[in-house]
């Protein structure tokens, strides 16, 4: 039997997949473990790659061969759009992140680069290109989520970040992109290689950036002085 097409895309990339899967922060989300302030970092920087992710989502629609990819995407695109999108309102609201405190806060480099890199392969409008990205985000995610072996943590921040990922149409998403790009990209293997690989990347990098930064929170304590608070005002 051949190794599948995205098999082979995922070895690779096998190190940094790997570093991405296992991250630290993987590991503290999936015991319940990650810090108030690196948990709000992420959600910050992760409800932006939202917003790009689904300007990908409906390049996917746009130019899918079939209708039946069309309609898998249009209804996936619908959860995204709402549940996740709920998931981030709440949880910001349980971490007491206010809208304006999040407006205050830059993009982090990876951020920054995954949105890029999203709008790219959005502009190729190579139903290859898109789908490369596509699978890297979902299926990387899917197996780190599946990866919990004790109960689900309490706080639903954690835990609903993990069955988000980790729930039988979740799975059935993630393979159904797999088949696409094994149907597709071994005709266009360069295309796939070069966008799956960069995504690979960027999924570590953005791992790693929510540890490199402060507390977002700090971003909204008063100053010490009035002439501080006059500065903001103006
Ligand atoms: C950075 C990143 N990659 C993948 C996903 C899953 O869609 C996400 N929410 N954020």
């Amino acid at each position: 039997m051949s190794q599948r097409f995205t098999d082979g895309l995922r070895e690779e990339n096998r190190p940094t997949w790997d570093e991405a899967v296992g991250h630290r922060f993987v590991q503290e989300l999936l015991s319940g473990d990650v810090d108030d302030a690196v948990m709000s970092n992420y959600l910050i920087q992760d409800h932006r790659f939202l917003d790009a992710f689904v300007t990908l989502l409906g390049s996917a629609i746009a130019t899918a061969d079939t209708f039946e990819a069309r309609l898998r995407f249009g209804r996936f695109a619908g959860i995204i759009c709402s549940e996740e999108n709920t998931y981030f309102l709440r949880s910001f609201e349980a971490l007491n992140i206010s809208e304006a405190l999040r407006d205050r806060i830059p993009d982090t480099e990876p951020t920054g680069g995954f949105a890029a890199l999203m709008r790219e392969a959005a502009h190729t409008r190579d139903y290859v290109a898109i789908l490369a990205v596509l699978t890297v985000a979902e299926w990387l995610y899917y197996e780190w989520a599946r990866m919990r072996q004790g109960p689900l943590p309490e706080n639903f921040v954690h835990a609903e970040w993990i069955t988000l990922h980790d729930n039988p149409a979740f799975a059935e998403f993630v393979e159904f992109l797999r088949n696409e790009l094994d149907r597709l990209g071994a005709d266009a293997a360069e295309v796939a290689r070069d966008f799956f690989g960069r995504a690979v990347q960027l999924e570590r990098q953005f791992f790693d950036a929510v540890y490199a930064q402060n507390d977002p929170r700090d971003a909204g304590t008063p100053r010490n002085t009035s002439a501080d608070y006059a500065q903001e005002e103006n």
